[in-house]
């Protein structure tokens, strides 16, 4: 990597100086609160225990969700806990990410400290890169680390604004570990190559398709993606997941795919649900036959042997975003089929990536995490640098 990294700075470069880690905390939630997958939280070790180790005040700043503004239930308070019993230190939350009692907190920290600041969205300024909002931030620090792999394709002030305001401004040993395996994978990757990608950030991952498909041989749409495909061709999709100014997008990429000669594959059956519950009725239907007031949960297990046979061939294969909604056990079930699928491909000798916080939980839920051949902790990221874009959070760094 052609960036400065946490390995440079010695000791003496940083005890007693106080460094700001942006590490991707976005964590899964279950409806308590609770953390269902704490796999960002242990990918930030390294980062953490290198910069206590050399005697440094670590100060950590994430964002947790899509909030609003202030949102109590996106509280950064549970990652702090476990943070607190993976590091077996005390690991202090506080309420705001910037403001003088935060500064005030940081000044008073002793070598080693380690203290977690609130959920950054919970200011507007954060996602629009606000200068101002970005030097409050750096006033808390001396030095500036980022370890965020999964948030690195955002450009927001705790990513990339912060920057400009704090020397040296360098990468932790997860992006460098992300980097090193993604972009070797990625750069010469062993064809057949194909991209799975599913879930629910319809608008910000259905843009990334069209620069796949220069890359790809083939790719699997599943997930909530699949219903602003389906409703492009005229298709009713009930009251499935659907970005309605996307639908000229949807059709456009159809027509690449066949003009690129990619085999672009939408699943032909899929489970709906009566609404979106846990304990909802459900039933497989054709994607052509979606009941009006039903919404599609699931791909089907027509759709799961179509995926698998396609996979069959393939040397390596990315995926981002699950294939339905896995936190509810009826509707896990083609997620489940193409983790395993996956994990039976990784021993066969294929190059299998998985990225994105609810597409790793996934692989973890069904016990397979370990039988791929990557976990990435980015799944919108790993995508974009898929696309050969250059990631803002990574740009923004020192040079080596
Ligand atoms: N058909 C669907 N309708 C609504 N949500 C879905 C559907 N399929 C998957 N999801 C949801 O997508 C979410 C994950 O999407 P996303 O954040 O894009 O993935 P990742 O975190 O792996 O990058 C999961 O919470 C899952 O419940
Ligand atoms: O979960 C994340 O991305 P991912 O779902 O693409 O893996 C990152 O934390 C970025 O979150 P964002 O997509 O709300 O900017």
């Amino acid at each position: 990597m052609s960036k400065k990294s946490v390995a440079q700075l010695s000791a003496a470069d940083l005890a007693g100086k106080r460094v700001l880690v942006r590490a991707d905390f976005n964590v899964p939630l279950d409806g308590n609160g609770a953390i269902t997958d704490d796999t960002r939280i242990r990918a930030a070790l390294p980062t953490i225990q290198d910069l206590i180790n050399k005697g440094a005040k670590v100060i950590l700043a994430s964002h947790l969700g899509r909030p609003k503004g202030v949102d109590d239930k996106l509280r950064l308070t549970p990652v702090a806990q476990r943070l607190s019993q993976l590091l077996n230190r005390p690991v202090t939350k506080l309420d705001d990410c910037i403001g003088e009692a935060v500064v005030a907190h940081t000044q008073a920290m002793a070598n080693g400290d380690v203290c977690l600041l609130e959920n950054v969205r919970f200011h507007p300024e954060e996602e629009k890169n606000d200068p101002e909002f970005a030097k409050q931030l750096a006033a808390c620090a001396d030095v500036y680390v980022n370890d965020a792999f999964g948030t690195a394709h955002r450009a927001h002030a705790s990513t990339a604004g912060v920057t400009q305001y704090l020397s040296p401004s360098v990468a932790g040993f997860l992006i460098e570990k992300e980097l090193e395996y993604l972009q070797n994978a990625i750069e010469h990757p062993r064809r057949p190559l194909a991209a799975i990608v599913g879930g629910s950030k319809v608008s910000s991952k259905i843009g990334v398709i069209e620069s796949l498909l220069e890359k790809v041989d083939k790719l699997l749409i599943g997930g909530g993606m699949v219903f602003t495909f389906y409703k492009a061709r005229g298709l009713s999709v009930g009251k499935s997941l659907v970005e309605e100014d996307k639908l000229d997008l949807a059709k456009h990429l159809e027509a690449k795919a066949r003009e690129k000669g990619v085999e672009l594959l939408l699943p032909t059956d899929v489970v709906v649900a009566d609404n979106f519950a846990a304990d909802a009725n459900s039933q497989v239907v054709s994607v052509e036959a979606i009941p009006d007031g039903w919404m599609g949960l699931d791909i089907g297990p027509a759709s799961i042997e179509l995926f698998q046979a396609a996979l069959k061939d393939c040397k390596t294969v990315i995926w981002n975003g699950p294939m339905g909604v896995f936190e509810f056990d009826q509707f896990a079930k083609g997620t489940e089929a193409i983790a395993r699928y996956l994990a039976e491909l990784t021993g066969e000798g294929v190059s299998t990536i998985i990225g994105g916080g609810d597409s790793v939980a996934a692989v973890e839920k069904v016990g397979v995490a370990d039988r791929m051949s990557h976990i990435s902790t980015g799944g919108g990221a790993s995508l974009e640098l898929l696309e050969g874009k250059e990631l803002p959070g990574i740009a923004a760094l020192d040079d080596a």
